[in-house]
C-alpha cells in the first residue's frame, strides 16, 4: 500500500452503489475494508479505516455516524431519503468528525445545482419552478435526494424553504398553482440511474436545466473524490461543491 493509498469502509457494500464503489476504490489504488450491510455492527469496521461512506439506508444512519465518530474517522453520507431528525444527527456529529452528507455525488449534479441557483436568483418570482426526476423501479425514495438537494438550491436562492415551498404529489382538483411553489414530479421504472430536470416556467418562455446520469459509476466517482478530500479535515460539514472548488 502506498502513502497516498486509504483504508475506505463502505456501509451497504453489497448494494448497487456499494458494487459500484468497490470498482471505482480499487481503480483509485485503494482499500476496501469488509464493509457492513443490514445487520452489521459498523464500530469494527470503522476502527480498521480512514473513511468511511455510507450508501445505506436512512435508518442506519445514527450508528453509522456514531461508528465513524468512535474511530474519530470523517464519513461520507450519500444515502437518501433523510428527514429532519437526521439532519440533526449530522449536524450533531460534524461536533466531533468530518462530515459530507450530499443527496448526489457527481460531479454534473454539483454543477447544475449551482447554476440552479444563480437562475433562481437572477429571474425572481415571476418564474414557477418545477422539478422533474426518473428513476429506476427500485429506487424507494421520493423525492430524490437530487431533486431535494436541487429544491433547495432553488429555494435558498429565493430566500425561502424548501419544506414550505415544496408542491409534491399533485392529483385531483388542485386548485391553480400556488405562488412560489417549487412543484416535484416523481416518475419511476426501469434501469433508470438518475435523470433530473429543474424547469423554470415564465411567460411565454421556459428554460430547462437538466442532468442524465448514464451509469452510476459517475456517484461512486465522486463519493471516491469526496471521501478523499475529507480525511485530515478539522470537524465540521462538508459539501461537493467544497470538493470541487465550485
Ligand atoms: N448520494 C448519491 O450520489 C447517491 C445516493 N444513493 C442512495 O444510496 C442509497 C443506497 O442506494 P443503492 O445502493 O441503490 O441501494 P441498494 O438497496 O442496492 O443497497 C443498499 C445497501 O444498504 C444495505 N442496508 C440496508 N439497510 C441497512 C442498515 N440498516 N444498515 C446497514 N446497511 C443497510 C443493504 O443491505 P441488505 O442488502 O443486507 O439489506 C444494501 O447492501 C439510497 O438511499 C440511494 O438513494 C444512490 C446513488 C447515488
Ligand atoms: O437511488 C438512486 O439510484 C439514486 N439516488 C440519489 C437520489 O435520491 O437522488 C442519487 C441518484 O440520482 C441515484
Amino acid at each position: 500500500m502506498t502513502d497516498s493509498a486509504k483504508r475506505f469502509g463502505v456501509i451497504g457494500y453489497k448494494g448497487r452503489m456499494g458494487r459500484a464503489l468497490a470498482a471505482v476504490i480499487a481503480e483509485a489504488g485503494h482499500t476496501m475494508q469488509i464493509g457492513v450491510d443490514a445487520g452489521g455492527n459498523p464500530v469494527p469496521l470503522a476502527t480498521q479505516c480512514d473513511v468511511l461512506v455510507d450508501f445505506s439506508a436512512p435508518e442506519a444512519l445514527q450508528e453509522n455516524l456514531d461508528a465513524a465518530k468512535t474511530a474519530r474517522i470523517p464519513i461520507l453520507v450519500g444515502t437518501t431519503g433523510l428527514q429532519q431528525d437526521h439532519c440533526v444527527m449530522l449536524a450533531e456529529a460534524a461536533d466531533t468528525i468530518p462530515v459530507l452528507q450530499t443527496g448526489n455525488t457527481s460531479l454534473g449534479v454539483t454543477l447544475l445545482a449551482h447554476l440552479v441557483r444563480e437562475a433562481s436568483a437572477k429571474l425572481g418570482q415571476g418564474w414557477d419552478i418545477e422539478i422533474l426526476e426518473m428513476h429506476h423501479r427500485a429506487k424507494v425514495d421520493a423525492p430524490s435526494g437530487t431533486a431535494k438537494l436541487l429544491g433547495e438550491a432553488a429555494a435558498e436562492a429565493r430566500g425561502v424553504s424548501v419544506s414550505d415551498a415544496m408542491d409534491s404529489g399533485r392529483h385531483g382538483q388542485t386548485g391553480a398553482r400556488r405562488e412560489g411553489a417549487i412543484g416535484f414530479a416523481t416518475l419511476r421504472g426501469g434501469t433508470v440511474a438518475g435523470e433530473h430536470s429543474v424547469i423554470f416556467a415564465g411567460n411565454e418562455e421556459r428554460i430547462t436545466l437538466s442532468h442524465t446520469a448514464e451509469d452510476r459509476m459517475i456517484f461512486a466517482r465522486g463519493a471516491v473524490r469526496g471521501a478523499e478530500w475529507l480525511i485530515g479535515k478539522t470537524p465540521g460539514r462538508y459539501t461537493m461543491a467544497q470538493v470541487l472548488g465550485l
